[in-house]
């Protein structure tokens, strides 16, 4: 079982979601914390970022993938995030958790959280 985790918090990306009409014409900011488990010690024994997962990589492909993909549900866009990251990324497991800011008045925030599993490794 693999403890470690890389992680990124609070990625902000403006993009088109939503369900309603009137969203499809606006921006809105969603905000992803994403938990990558995966084994760092090979990374540190030799101090080589090529051995572990970087996550300034991963941050960029959330990103494009959020622009690109005009959804309607947050819940799509976690499950292509989650797909596409364990699909291209030596990870065990990933946990994503997607806030929509400012989606629902009174709210500190709302969103969903996943967590997947990698078969192969
Ligand atoms: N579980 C979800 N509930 C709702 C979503 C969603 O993506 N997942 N989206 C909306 C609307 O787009 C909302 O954000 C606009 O007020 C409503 N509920």
């Amino acid at each position: 079982m693999v403890h470690d985790i890389v992680f990124i918090e609070a990625l902000k990306v403006d993009t088109v979601i939503g369900v309603y009409d009137w969203e499809k014409t606006i921006q809105q900011t969603l905000q992803f914390d994403i938990e990558m488990r995966t084994d760092i010690k090979a990374a540190a024994q030799i101090d080589d970022l090529s051995k572990t997962v970087d996550y300034s990589e991963v941050a960029a492909d959330v990103v494009e993938l959020a622009k690109q993909n005009q959804a309607e549900l947050i819940e799509t866009v976690a499950e292509k995030v989650a797909q596409l990251i364990l699909a291209d990324y030596h990870v065990s497991s990933v946990k994503v958790s997607l806030r929509k800011l400012g989606a629902v008045a009174n709210t500190a925030s709302v969103g969903v959280i996943i967590e997947r599993a990698n078969t192969l490794n």
